[in-house]
């Protein structure tokens, strides 16, 4: 079976609202939704297919696009590799070019239906935001961890890992109960450093494997957001066999928590989460202002500890 390259974008407004398309008729898959985009014609990259694309079917002209994930899905007669992209800026109101209906839609809640197979991961992709802090009572004291975590949720951080390997059972329940109480009024998901059970148990959204556990784990659990930390394409492939819904990679730049550990480097980096079936955080030496740097190399958004709570 030939394999069908495309490249498909994801126009993204400030509210998060993202842009999709009804297939018109006579193309196959008609009357299903879509992101726009198309295929990638010989000599062309994915880049400038994405540009050819969105000027031929809504007339905008993409001022910037970062790569996003690459996503191979098989249909019954044919195979599709998917090169998405966030497109954040561009030029002239879409509109329609080929016939085709548009809507702007929240990914979390779609009034338009139903969507192509291939994209089901990409709508939960798209609701994960581009900061994931980790926590550091350790190092912080609780108290002023926990002062710490009220302002970044004030300011809108909506999704941690609590990692505090140092405290007993007793310890991290108590902890983790003052954690979900505070973040449950701004549905900020936590996902826990440590075993499944204790994570449900305790009511967090989800658990974060480290990449020894990630490893040696066979199947995912359902119904919980599940994390890995990932540094090197074996990991990454794993996890992504396992359909995790996000991973870490790192550490992209050097780190005072592992100070030891090789670093991949902005360029290591992009050549992995380019390659990359699920979102991927870059994480290790990152500060809020490097997000943008971090989207142009691939990635979902950024990953901090001691970078979160300064
Ligand atoms: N554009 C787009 N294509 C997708 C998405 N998801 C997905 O599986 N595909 C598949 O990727 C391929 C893209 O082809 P397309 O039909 O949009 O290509 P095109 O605009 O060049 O159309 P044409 O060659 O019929 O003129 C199709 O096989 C389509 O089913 C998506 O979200 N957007
Ligand atoms: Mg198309």
């Amino acid at each position: 079976m030939s394999v069908v390259r495309a490249a498909v974008a994801i126009l993204q407004r400030p509210d998060g609202q993202v842009l999709l398309a009804e297939r018109p008729v006579g193309k196959p898959w008609e009357g299903w939704w879509e992101f726009p985009g198309g295929k990638i014609e010989a000599g062309e990259t994915p880049f400038h297919a994405l540009v050819r694309e969105l000027r031929e079917e809504l007339g905008v002209e993409v001022e910037k696009a970062t790569p996003w994930m690459l996503r191979r899905f098989d249909y019954p007669d044919r195979k599709v590799e998917l090169h998405f992209f966030i497109v954040r800026d561009w030029q002239h109101e879409p509109r329609s070019c080929e016939g085709q209906q548009l809507s702007w839609q929240h990914p979390t809640a779609l009034t338009v239906g139903p969507m192509l197979p291939a994209n089901e991961p990409i709508l939960a992709a798209l609701s994960l935001p581009s900061i994931y802090a980790i926590s550091n009572a350790a190092e912080l004291g609780e108290k002023a961890f926990l002062n710490r975590l009220q302002s970044a949720l004030d300011q809108g951080l909506r999704l941690l890992q609590l990692r505090e390997k140092h405290l007993s059972a007793d310890g991290l329940q108590r902890l983790a109960e003052q954690v979900l109480k505070m973040t449950q009024p701004y549905q900020a998901r936590v996902l826990l450093n440590g075993d499944v059970d204790t994570a449900r148990a305790l009511g967090f959204s989800g658990v974060h494997f480290s990449a020894a556990s990630l490893m040696a784990l066979s199947e995912r659990p359902q119904q919980m957001l599940c994390a890995a930390s990932c540094h090197d394409a074996r990991e990454l492939a794993h996890a992504q066999s396992l359909a995790l819904d996000f991973v870490v990679l790192s550490p992209v730049l050097p780190t005072l928590s592992h100070p030891d550990a090789p670093v991949l480097g902005w360029d290591g980096f992009a050549d992995l989460a380019h390659e990359s079936s699920l979102p991927v955080y870059a994480l290790g030496g990152m500060q809020p202002e490097y997000l943008e740097q971090a989207w142009q190399q691939g990635a979902h958004g950024i990953a901090m500890m001691r970078g979160a709570w300064g």
